[in-house]
């Protein structure tokens, strides 16, 4: 088995879906299952949705359900000349049940409610994707992840039950012996008693892993709208150069300090099983993409660069005097946690405490809670650069016009919070 993943870009509209038609006509002789996310945008609409629901502001809710039927309706047009396809019905359905949410009360826990919702998107377009390649191919099946994968109760960020989802997603395959391409949906999951979950945003690479370690996958394709793994995104990057082959551990590394191409948790299954992830682009199918596997031979051939902008960095001194120890740090940790921040970088001195969230963050509550025991000092609107492979002349080219707020540096990893000095 092969397993392929195609993101939100490479099904956006009916002629990427076309697209991913023809690059399955590139592998006729391979067993190939098929993750596939929300179609384009589809997932920050279904956030909204359920978001209106839960408020029940019911008019934008059905606005925005509306608008969500009319967008797949267009795509299921655009790919079916047979206009009474079962497939018209399916979308229609999936619509109509989520516009009649609106007579069921809603759950009290919001994430549950997020959950059961937004996995619409990955449902809608898994049927549209295995109904138009089974009008090419007449050999796939539809496979419903929220049946597959099995995970813990934490809606919204679900873990995945590895002994279980192995189970059940091979004895799943073993039943469909004579299919050969198999769609299933990223970032699904469902728990013990059948309630739907999701993986965290952007969690379809992720399935991906899943399904390949379950079924001791060949290889897997995450197909992108980019030549591979880039050494910078190049939507903040001119000039940037292609990485080739990196280990592992290189990728886990890049992914983990924010290079958003791959979500972090995809690579460690594949590493575990020694199966080598493709990055390739869905724009020229047939170019050699990157490579991620065992072999660390190339990983320092060029330095990588992430950039989280947006960045808030929050300095807390115990306001009686004392250490920053165990104790302390405890005490600011549970806080982090209760306000749902999650640490990007963090540093400590004697008697401060450093650490640089998203600007998205809830400030307010962590100034509310930590600001009883703690100086609390906030600092806005910074950059965080981490570079792999740095040098010196890397760096200050980096920082000309830039303060240092905060600076970490191991042998391969720099990393600086940095503000713009130019810019005021
Ligand atoms: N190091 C990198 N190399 C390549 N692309 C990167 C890198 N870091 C960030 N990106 C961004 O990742 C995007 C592709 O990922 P994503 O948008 O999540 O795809 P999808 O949702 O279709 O799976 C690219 O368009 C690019 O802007
Ligand atoms: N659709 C989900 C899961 C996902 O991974 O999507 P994409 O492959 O388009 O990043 C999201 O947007 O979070």
């Amino acid at each position: 088995m092969r397993v392929f993943k195609f993101g939100g870009a490479s099904v956006k509209d009916a002629d990427a879906v076309r697209n991913v038609g023809e690059i399955l006509r590139l592998f006729p002789e391979d067993k190939i299952l098929v993750v596939v996310s929300a179609m384009g945008k589809t997932t920050n609409a279904m956030e909204e949705i359920a978001h209106h629901l839960y408020e029940k502001n019911y008019d934008e809710f059905r606005n925005l359900v509306a608008e969500r039927k009319r967008f797949h309706l267009q795509i299921v047009d655009a790919l079916f000349q047979e206009k009474n396809h079962p497939i018209f019905t399916q979308v229609k359905t999936i619509f109509n049940d989520l516009g009649n949410r609106v007579n069921v009360p809603s759950a009290e826990n919001y994430n549950f409610e997020y959950d059961q919702i937004v996995s619409l998107g990955e449902v809608v377009s898994t049927k549209i994707v295995q109904a138009y390649i089974e009008s090419l191919y007449h050999n796939s099946a539809w496979l419903d992840a929220r049946k597959l994968v099995r995970t813990n109760h934490a809606y919204r960020e679900a873990e995945v039950d590895w002994t279980k989802t192995e189970r059940l997603i091979t004895s799943a395959i073993d039943a469909l012996a004579d299919k050969k391409i198999f769609v299933t949906q990223g970032f699904l999951g469902h728990t013990d008693e059948g309630f739907t979950t999701t993986l965290g945003r952007e969690g379809s690479d992720f399935t991906a892993g899943i399904f390949a370690y379950c079924l001791n996958a060949v290889d897997v394709t995450i197909w992108k709208d980019v030549p591979g793994m880039l050494n910078a995104d190049p939507k903040w990057f001119d000039n940037t150069v292609k990485l080739d082959s990196i280990s592992f551990r290189e990728a886990i590394e890049l992914a983990y300090y924010g290079a958003s191409v791959i979500h972090p948790k995809t690579i460690k299954p594949l590493q575990n099983k020694q199966i080598p992830l493709f990055v390739k682009s869905f724009l020229n199918p047939e170019a050699e993409g990157t490579v991620i596997q065992s072999s660390m031979e190339n990983d320092d051939l060029v330095p990588s660069f992430i950039f989280k902008m947006e960045q808030v960095l929050i300095s807390v001194t115990p306001k009686d005097f004392s250490f920053i120890v165990e104790e302390n740090l405890s005490r600011i940790f549970a806080v982090l946690s209760e306000c749902n921040a999650k640490i990007n970088i963090m540093q400590n001195s004697a008697l401060s405490f450093s650490f640089c969230v998203d600007g998205k963050t809830n400030l307010s509550c962590l100034q509310e809670k930590l600001s009883g025991e703690f100086e609390v000092k906030i600092n806005e609107g910074l950059e965080l650069v981490t570079i792999r492979h740095y040098d010196a002349e890397t760096i200050d080219r980096l920082t000309v016009g830039k303060e240092i707020l905060l600076e970490q540096k191991t042998r391969q990893t720099a990393r600086l919070v940095i503000k713009n000095v130019m810019a005021e």
